[in-house]
């Protein structure tokens, strides 16, 4: 695996690198050791898939509090999305800051997003298939989350909106809260 830096602290682009023969390929797609060696969290505790049928479904902006907080490993198994995380960690250098990542089931990248970050995707295609492992079982009374049409993210979608939860539609705007974030 290849460890890409992104502009946000402790978030990671990790390119997979298969290794071809006459069957096919074969690649690691995580691992404790070189994890551990870029100091990334790999004690995951659960494996989710989520399936979207349309181009335009947009899940998120999603993150658990603590002592839920989660690292998550992202990887799009069918189709393409566009990954967005965003730093909310009030200690960091990159607070309030958000990245793009398209991932697609050809471009061989996984996305590492670190606890204290919101994260989402918007798909890109139809029929997507996205799969991840995170470090925190599911406590839903942790749960929190970003409006994704928050002006103080000012994220630029890359394609119309056109499906969304009333959960995600609704999420309070960051100017409407009294505490911080995480
Ligand atoms: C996340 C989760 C949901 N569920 C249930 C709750 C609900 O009935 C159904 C769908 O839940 P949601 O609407 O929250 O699913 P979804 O919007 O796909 O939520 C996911 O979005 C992406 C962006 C993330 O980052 C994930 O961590 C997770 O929050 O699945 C579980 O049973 N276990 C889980 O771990």
């Amino acid at each position: 695996m290849k460890f890409h830096q992104t502009n946000l602290n402790d978030a990671w682009l990790i390119e997979l690198e298969p290794r071809g023969d006459s069957r096919g390929h074969f690649a690691r797609t995580m691992c404790h050791d070189e994890f551990a060696r870029h100091g990334l969290i790999s004690d995951f505790v659960q494996q989710n898939m989520s399936y979207s049928a349309q181009r335009g479904t947009l899940r998120g902006l999603h993150y658990q509090r603590r002592p839920y907080a989660e690292a998550k490993l992202i990887r799009c198994l069918r189709g393409a999305i566009v990954d967005v995380i965003v730093d909310i960690r009030e200690d960091s250098s990159s607070y309030l800051q958000h990245q793009l990542f398209e991932l697609t089931d050809r471009n061989q990248q996984q996305l590492y997003v670190p606890p204290g970050f919101a994260h989402s995707f918007l798909t890109l295609s139809d029929d997507v298939e996205v799969s991840y492992l995170v470090s925190a079982p599911y406590h839903p009374a942790s749960e929190d989350g970003l409006r994704y049409s928050d002006e103080a993210l000012n994220i630029s979608w890359p394609t119309p909106i056109t499906v969304l939860s009333e959960k995600d539609a609704n999420w309070p705007l960051i100017s409407e809260r009294t505490e911080r974030l995480f």
